[in-house]
């Protein structure tokens, strides 16, 4: 532990050192209502190394400078009596689906969730849509042992999440508020032998289950370029930055989607999955996540499991997921290239 961290960590309590505490990342992590039943914890059992002073735990997103949410008149949610509504086409924040596409089988093996009958084909593509906006179906398992818990053909698409949300009729235990309620999971930002800090959980995660959001600052694009073009760690600073692109069309009406989107900086100020490591053959999914469609511009980034993950082993995704290809040849100059040590047997050997 840091000298200045450890003096903290003992006399936090101490009043004469009550100016440290916004700068002491145990602190951060303490504060947050999420610290009793479901902690981030951070451990080195490797080097010194302590976490970049400069980087701050925040367990929500912050909206930088020019970006705001959709005015409360443009908000909308759902009318929905009970909470089980939520699941079917009634259900406003499922709204444009066809009554086939909700079905509400309890394993997806047995019942071929969407099963040709849904809003997804057999590769997980979507189907083909009706007017200018997609369709949406119902992500998650309804009920049994899988309730809650993302479905199988989901796992490989890029399909947004359409959640209840505050804005909505229903209560926080709606069945489509799998996000919207958070992590469920305690963290462990742990040092590993060579990549820096990784993230772990002590406890097994299962297929399709929500692990976290990515979280930052929301910055415009213009903001975004500023930063890369004044990072110190030049190109390498794409890797913290992730775009709100899911809905971003140059037609769109809404002239938030016109593009370019916003765009979430988790160097400086983030939670535990910042620290999450690539893989060439990862444990873990990004997938958009929209609450009131009128914020569609500010959708969230949400990790989903996508094999079981026993207890302890490393959370991982894939930072070019859907780019670069099994056994692609590196395009570039090796020399200048990144090699990727997620050490699986499908590793592609380089970063970027
Ligand atoms: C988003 S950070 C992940 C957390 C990082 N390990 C740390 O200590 O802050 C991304 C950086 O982690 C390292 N990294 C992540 N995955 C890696 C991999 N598979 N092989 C080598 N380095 C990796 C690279 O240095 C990369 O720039």
């Amino acid at each position: 532990m840091e000298l200045a961290t450890r003096r903290h960590f003992f006399y936090h309590g101490n009043e004469e050192y009550v100016h440290e505490r916004p700068d002491c990342h145990w602190c951060q992590i303490r504060s947050f209502p999420t610290h009793q039943t479901t902690p981030i914890t951070v451990v080195n059992e490797v080097d010194g190394e302590v976490l970049p002073s400069n980087f701050r735990f925040i367990n929500e997103r912050v909206f930088g400078q020019g970006v705001q949410r959709a005015e409360e008149s443009f908000r909308s949610g759902c009318a929905c009596a009970s909470d089980a509504s939520c699941q079917y086409t009634g259900c406003l924040c499922l709204a444009d689906i066809d009554e086939s596409d909700s079905n509400d089988d309890e394993d997806d093996e047995m019942n071929d969730e969407f099963g040709g009958r849904g809003g997804f084909n057999e590769d997980g593509s979507r189907k083909p849509t009706r007017g200018s906006e997609p369709q949406k179906a119902y992500a998650y398992h309804s009920h049994g042992a899988k309730a809650g818990r993302l479905r199988s053909k989901l796992h490989d698409s890029k399909f947004p999440l359409y959640e209840c949300h505050q804005g909505c009729a229903c209560t926080a235990q709606c069945p489509n508020r799998v996000v919207e309620r958070g992590r469920t999971l305690p963290l462990e930002i742990f040092r590993t032998e060579n990549r820096g800090w990784g993230v772990r959980s002590s406890h097994s995660i299962k297929k399709g289950q929500f692990v976290d959001c990515y979280l930052g600052e929301i910055i415009t694009s213009a903001e975004a370029d500023r930063r890369r073009a004044a990072s110190a760690i030049s190109q390498r600073k794409d890797v913290y930055l992730f775009a709100l692109d899911k809905f971003t069309d140059p037609e769109s009406l809404d002239p938030r989607l016109r593009g370019p989107p916003l765009e979430v900086d988790g160097e400086f100020m983030s939670g535990p999955t910042r620290f999450i490591n690539h893989s060439c053959a990862p444990n873990l999914r990004i997938f958009a996540r929209v609450g009131d469609h009128a914020d569609k511009h500010l959708h969230d980034l949400a990790f989903f499991a996508i094999k079981d993950i026993p207890a302890g082993v490393e959370l991982t995704f894939d930072y070019v997921d859907g780019v670069a290809e099994e056994g692609e040849e590196p395009s570039g100059n090796v020399e200048d290239m990144t090699r990727c040590l997620c050490g699986s047997s499908k590793c592609r050997k380089f970063l970027w």
